[in-house]
């Protein structure tokens, strides 16, 4: 039976899975209007509590543009650790195998080990990797990538950026140098600024878009470590709060490990109704 009872068991099931209390209270209320006081069966539950994250999720699960614009130059921002490395070698593999020529710049230039691991993913994607001098300021990198890009006539331009939180003025400076730079070879650049988000940090994921939307204009994001992870629900409080094109998920650490953002699939694992869990 449908009382209030189950309605709190079933928000209490919805904040575990990580959906955040105002998403979660309005997923179960639209889940049982008009259903209050009628029996209805576990699957049956399930089904509509899908149904009801897949309307919230739809309308955001839209795969990265692509412009006739060459370069296109995509921005990569995100705190460390979050997988904006990993996600750039992924990135560059699926457009590299779609057929386009790709160029990255390696913009954390401040961690050596963070432009060594550019560096492979680069060789295992067949893409080159700018790279400049350790503490050299990122900007000039991504101004000379950018014009190596159009001499090579390339089709995209990948910017990776250090994304220490700490100093968020910092952050937000470097930037907003780096816009300002390579604005003057291209005026529109850069065409997409993506957000890459851990998963597992769970709610944080909200605060992380909600600094990063004041320091750059993100236009899509990629949410990681989406694989063993129970906190996946944070995609639904992110696509009820801030309507953030999902552009791409992580669900892995090697290179063909980042899919399309599918809702209907994801919200059916979210209630347990995957293949596997039925
Ligand atoms: N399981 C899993 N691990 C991932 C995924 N994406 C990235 N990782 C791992 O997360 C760790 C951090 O990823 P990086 O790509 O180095 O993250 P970053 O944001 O570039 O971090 P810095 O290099 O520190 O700036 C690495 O060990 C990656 O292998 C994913 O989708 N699933």
């Amino acid at each position: 039976m449908l009382d209030d009872e189950m309605l709190e068991s079933l928000e209490e099931l919805l904040i575990q899975a990580d959906m955040g209390v105002d998403t979660s209270l309005k997923v179960a209320a639209r889940m049982a209007e008009g259903r209050f006081g009628r029996r209805v069966g576990a699957t049956e539950v399930r089904e509509l509590l899908a149904g009801e994250i897949a309307r919230i999720l739809e309308p955001v699960a839209r795969p990265m543009p692509i412009y006739p614009k060459r370069p296109q130059v995509v921005l990569v921002v995100g705190v460390n650790g979050s997988g904006k490395t990993t996600t750039i070698g992924k990135l560059a593999s699926q457009f590299r195998a779609a057929g386009k020529s790709v160029v990255i710049a390696a913009g954390d230039t401040f961690r050596a080990a963070a432009v060594e691991q550019l560096q492979v993913w680069g060789q295992r994607a067949g893409v080159p990797v700018m790279t400049a001098a350790q503490g050299s300021d990122p900007a000039s990198l991504a101004f000379d990538a950018l014009a190596h890009a159009e001499a090579k006539g390339a089709d995209l331009l990948l910017i990776d950026t250090a994304g220490r939180l700490q100093n968020r003025d910092d952050l937000m400076q470097e930037l907003a140098k780096i816009v300002r730079v390579i604005r003057k070879r291209d005026p529109e650049a850069p065409h997409n600024t993506l957000l890459v988000l851990d998963a597992t940090t769970g709610q944080n994921a909200l605060s992380q878009v909600d600094i990063f939307r004041r320091i750059a204009d993100v236009t899509g994001l990629v949410m990681t470590k989406l694989d063993g992870t129970a906190k996946g629900g944070v995609l639904v409080a992110l696509a009820d709060r801030f309507g953030l094109p999902i552009h791409a998920i992580g669900v892995g650490e090697s290179i063909d490990d980042l899919q399309p953002f599918d809702p209907d699939e994801f919200a059916r694992a979210l209630t347990g109704l995957s293949a596997e869990s039925v």
